[in-house]
């Protein structure tokens, strides 16, 4: 049985957590017996960070080492993107993608799922985005990235001194609407539901979903951002949790590694354990 109920988070620094590849032992002995279930967040774990999102591309070699760990075991995509943006980048069918952040899931066999219950929010992020494009329209790099239960506002290619109205006008904007708040990523802002849904309720939901039971499961999640927290919150004391590069606060996760080329290394590790 599985619940994210209230526990005791432990959170680190990144530069103290140990690099995966150091405690491959500790993970064999934690998946002895056990098969792994694997959920990796797309953007800065799969593909590099890059300036424009529709450039951060899945290299060949990526997906053939994930078609390849999904032959051994269950693999889903927890990502912010939009879910069928990200199944686009991915294209491997075998895969469950869960989008918005967790509110929108597919998946083999004709899963198809929105646990978070987001289907209300959706007049409100219609009318954000309209809003949001008009105040930004002359805010040079400024880019409003709407996904079905989400809007990515980026600055990352905004000039510094105009940083600032592009968070006014988020912050203006989700002020206006009591069915969104503000979420925060690398050098992007997010509109998302006001509700209690994150990538970790959705790795448990999907868990329970696909009868994968911690008896005979370890939960993994790689993942780089700081919405990825939530995840390696869920599974801390019940999975493995493992950091990619860093963010701009502590971590729950338990190991770490460097970057894009780690992940792919450690994925083909594991598929060959
Ligand atoms: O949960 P993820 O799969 O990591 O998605 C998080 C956000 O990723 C994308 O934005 C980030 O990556 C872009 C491409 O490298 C980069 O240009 C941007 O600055 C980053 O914030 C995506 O565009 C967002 O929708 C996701 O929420």
């Amino acid at each position: 049985m599985i619940t994210s109920g209230d526990k005791h988070i432990t959170r680190k620094e990144a530069a103290e957590l140990p690099s995966a590849f150091d405690k491959m032992e500790e993970l064999r002995e934690k998946l002895q017996g056990k098969k792994p279930a694997v959920f990796l967040d797309y953007d800065g774990c799969l593909s590099p960070i890059v300036k424009d999102p529709d450039k951060a591309i899945l290299t060949d070699e990526m997906r053939q080492v994930l078609q390849q760990l999904a032959e051994t075991c269950t693999v889903s995509v927890v990502s912010g993107r939009d879910r069928q943006n990200v199944k686009n980048l991915v294209q491997l069918e075998s895969l469950y993608y869960a989008g918005s952040h967790g509110f929108d899931i597919t998946g083999p066999n004709g899963m198809q799922a929105e646990p978070g219950d987001a289907h209300e929010a959706l007049v409100a992020l219609d009318t954000a985005e309209e809003e949001l494009k008009e105040r930004l329209t002359d805010v040079e790099g400024a880019l409003v990235e709407r996904k079905r239960y989400a809007i990515a506002v980026h600055y990352r290619n905004v000039e510094d001194a105009l940083v600032d109205i592009v968070q006014k006008a988020v912050d203006d904007i989700v002020n206006a609407h009591d069915g969104l708040k503000k979420g925060f990523g690398k050098k992007v802002l997010e509109l998302k539901p006001n509700l209690d849904w994150h990538k970790g309720k959705a790795v448990l939901w999907l868990m329970k979903e696909l009868g994968l039971d911690l008896d005979t499961t370890v939960p993994i999640y790689i993942g780089d951002d700081i919405t990825d927290e939530d995840a390696f919150a869920a599974l801390q004391g019940i999975g493995i949790s493992v950091l990619v590069g860093e963010h701009d606060e502590k971590t729950a996760a338990a190991y770490s590694l460097e970057d894009v080329d780690e992940v792919k290394q450690f994925l083909s590790d594991l598929s060959k354990l």
